[in-house]
């Protein structure tokens, strides 16, 4: 038996060829000495390469390294015609950083050619980080930064002077690409990007002191294992791993390769509640399907919960988590071991539906939540109940604002139900922190009343709104758990964090007992596009010191993600800990062309423009269901789709429970693409004055709505991979920001 190391660059195949590597690779995993795989040494090669024959115009390149204990390994560096194959065998090696101990591919034909950039003469005044790619300055000086702290992370001179010598952007990212050894690419565009040195060395792992003296075998697999070396070098230690890596195509690269930052988030034991933030598309999902199949597979009875805000992203999670190893075992309920997978709503309602089974006791919780009622709850309140209920209250002493189902919701949601609030006088006190309007005594009891008649509504029609299933459930975790019971869930994974409301928190804090690993969340405050701004710590969520940020964008490229920031600018974004979230240091790892601005002269010829271009797309060898529409609204959603279906073009409406069709173009408002991404992105209906109904929200609250607009319009920018074209018609809104090239308004 030997064991395979996949190396990141290894070269895809045609699918012809593909399978017959695959075989090659899984004969070879079986038994390295059958003859019929011949692998050979190559004459004036480095010692451990070796060739094996994929058939009779194919070999593979390898590099086999043999430890004093254990198995032999290989690592496939891809496979190659005969003579090509020859070629490369005598100018690449695998070798053991001298400096730092991270093994790294060595191309020596690449060697001593770093591309040479020319120094331009230096402008008087050093410019701002951010005005860097228009300066003659290179990003690394303008942060402090000299060869030789380069040189002491362990990164080659000769790279080192020419990341000094390059002074644009595409020009780093290119050197960074071209450069053998992975890690250094990317820690060297980190310090570019802000980052300090110290937290590159711990990022990296760049401690490690090598051992001395000759190079051993076994030295080199210790090097192979190094966080950094991971970057590159993914052990394939089980069949699914295996599996995983051959199939991994074009966007598979994450079940493969993690970010070292990554692999310790989602492998590392927490002693208690954890917080991975960053930016959209750095990596948190990726990360917490890992630390699923991570803890799933450490303890197989481990009863673990994966969770996000709604249905249609957790059975997202659950497709990439099966992708990820099809052999994780799903958990069929909660409460049974294996991973489960729901959305917050829906757990919930499993709880509510099974308290009997789970020995939780329905009617203490409902009281303590909502009062004196029947256990009839699980009905939905409608939206109307909050209208009904207004006008049926005297509210002498509320302005107009304050009486709008969306103020009422929220007020709810915030400052009554989770603190449990029963009467008027428990109201009177409850600190209604973060909520932007201010109330007095009158006004306090004059919504009171509002609630009770909410209340009394809902108790007649034996209804709650979900706000109140996740309240009532929670608080029957809680007192079954005070009571000798024994909590549902021992590992509690939370995918956007950022939008759970009070209550839902409270709820997936009561799945688990406090302790070592018990909630993971992963969480994006710029991303928030529903409820309000909340505090993890104030429902029991303790995290301070044990949260981390993910910087690099793996999804979006970076003409694309500074349009996004852009986008956010004027707005800071407090985050689950109260903390105004940084959008420093956030870089993509892909260069594109600018985001394309349309104005067009009207809606039609807005849907026609979007028409020809995804047509333009199509046609130029894009599948249709790499393509996505994102529109504000549902409004005119049939004519638009009319026009698409006018120019031959495969499209579909996908509704917020839907699943995206195959082969067709989707269709969505900008909520229901939260979580998702596709090649191409067209955003329309981007004017002015397109806003919801933030305008029926009392003034404090009318600032939030905006922030969650801005974020909204963040998330729809961020799930383009590789090209986002925003159009409008009419005035354009002010939340679209200009781009390169453009003309200032
Ligand atoms: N280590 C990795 N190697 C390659 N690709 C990666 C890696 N990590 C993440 N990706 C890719 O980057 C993209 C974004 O990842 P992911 O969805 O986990 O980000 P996110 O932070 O959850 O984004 P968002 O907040 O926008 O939902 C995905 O296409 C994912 O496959």
């Amino acid at each position: 038996m030997a064991e395979i190391i996949w190396q990141r660059e290894a070269p895809g195949l045609d699918p012809a060829v593909h399978a017959k590597v695959s075989a090659f690779l899984g004969k070879l995993r079986e038994d390295d000495t059958a003859p019929g795989l011949h692998i050979e040494k190559i004459n004036g090669a480095d010692p451990l390469i070796r060739t094996g024959r994929v058939n009779q115009q194919w070999r593979a390149l390898l590099v086999r390294v043999q430890g004093t204990d254990g198995p032999p390994h290989y690592i496939y560096l891809g496979t190659y015609n005969h003579d090509e194959a020859i070629a490369l065998a005598k100018t690449h090696r695998v070798e053991i950083n001298q400096t730092n101990g991270v093994a790294e591919l060595i191309k020596a034909s690449l060697q001593g050619t770093p591309p040479q950039r020319k120094t331009q003469a230096k402008p008087a005044a050093k410019p701002k980080p951010d005005d860097i790619s228009t300066a003659s300055w290179s990003r690394l000086e303008v942060q402090g930064i000299t060869v030789e702290d380069l040189v002491g992370l362990g990164m080659r001179r000769s790279f080192a002077e020419a990341a000094f010598a390059t002074t644009d952007d595409d020009g780093l990212q290119e050197l960074a690409d071209t450069v053998d050894g992975l890690w250094q690419g990317y820690a060297m565009l980190d310090l570019a990007f802000g980052a300090s040195l110290d937290a590159v060395r711990e990022r990296y792992s760049l401690d490690w002191t090598p051992s001395a003296g000759a190079r051993t075998e076994d030295d080199l697999l210790k090097a192979l294992r190094h966080p950094a070396a991971r970057l590159e070098f993914a052990f394939l230690e089980t069949d699914e791993d295996f599996q995983a890596a051959i199939e991994a195509r074009d966007f598979g690269a994450w079940r493969t390769f993690l970010h070292p930052e990554q692999r310790d988030y989602a492998t590392r034991r927490r002693s208690g509640s954890f917080r991975v933030t960053g930016g959209a598309g750095t990596g948190k999902t990726v990360v917490l399907l890992h630390r699923a199949r991570h803890l799933a597979r450490q303890n197989p009875d481990a009863r673990i919960v994966l969770t996000t805000y709604n249905t249609t992203l957790a059975d997202s999670l659950r497709d990439n988590l099966l992708l990820l190893d099809s052999t994780v075992q799903i958990a069929p309920d909660l409460g049974t071991s294996g991973v489960y997978v729901a959305g917050v709503d829906a757990i919930a309602r499993r709880v509510l539906a099974s308290t009997n089974a789970l020995g939780l006791p329905l009617r203490d919780a409902v009281q303590t939540v909502l009062g004196p009622r029947g256990t009839n709850i699980l009905g939905m309140t409608g939206d109307e109940t909050w209208v009904r209920a207004a006008k049926s209250a005297p509210t002498g002493a509320l302005p107009e604002g304050l009486l709008t189902p969306a103020f009422l919701e929220a007020e709810y949601a915030t400052s009554v139900l989770p603190h449990r609030v029963l009467d008027a006088r428990g109201y009177a006190r409850v600190p209604r922190r973060g909520r932007g309007v201010a109330l007095n005594r009158a006004e306090r009891n004059d919504l009171w009343t509002v609630v009770e008649g909410y209340r009394s509504f809902a108790s007649l029609g034996g209804t709650t709104s979900f706000e109140e299933k996740a309240a009532v459930a929670a608080a029957a975790l809680e007192l079954g758990a005070s009571r000798g019971g024994k909590q549902v869930a021992d590992h509690v994974l939370v995918d956007e964090a950022q939008d759970l409301s009070p209550s839902r928190l409270l709820l997936l804090r009561a799945l688990v007992a406090p302790g070592p690993d018990d909630l993971f969340l992963a969480e994006d405050a710029q991303q928030r596009i529903y409820g309000q701004k909340v505090v993890l710590a104030h429902y029991g969520i303790k995290i301070s010191g044990r949260s981390r940020r993910l910087t690099l964008n793996y999804r979006t490229t970076a003409e694309n993600l500074a349009f996004a920031l852009r986008v956010l600018d004027g707005g800071d974004f407090e985050d689950l800990d109260g903390d105004i979230t940084e959008k420093a240091g956030y870089r993509s790892a892909r260069r594109g062309p600018t985001p394309e601005l349309i104005e067009a002269s009207g809606k039609l010829d807005e849907y026609a423009r979007a028409a020809t271009r995804l047509k333009r797309w199509i046609d130029d060898g894009d599948t249709p269901d790499e393509l996505g529409v994102l529109v504000r609204s549902t409004r005119d959603v049939d004519t638009l789709l009319e026009s698409i279906r006018s120019f031959g073009v495969p499209v579909q409406a996908v509704a917020n429970r839907e699943r995206p069709p195959a082969a067709k173009v989707a269709l969505m408002t900008m909520h229901r693409a939260k979580g998702m991404e596709f090649r191409r992105v067209i955003m329309l209906g981007m004017a002015a004055g397109a806003r919801p109904s933030s305008a029926a929200l009392p003034e404090a609250d009318q600032a939030d709505a905006m922030q969650r607009q801005r974020s909204l319009i963040y998330v729809a920018a961020t799930r383009a991979r590789d090209e986002l074209v925003v159009m409008w018609s009419g005035r354009r809104s002010s939340l679209v920001p200009s781009v390169k090239g453009e003309p200032p308004s």
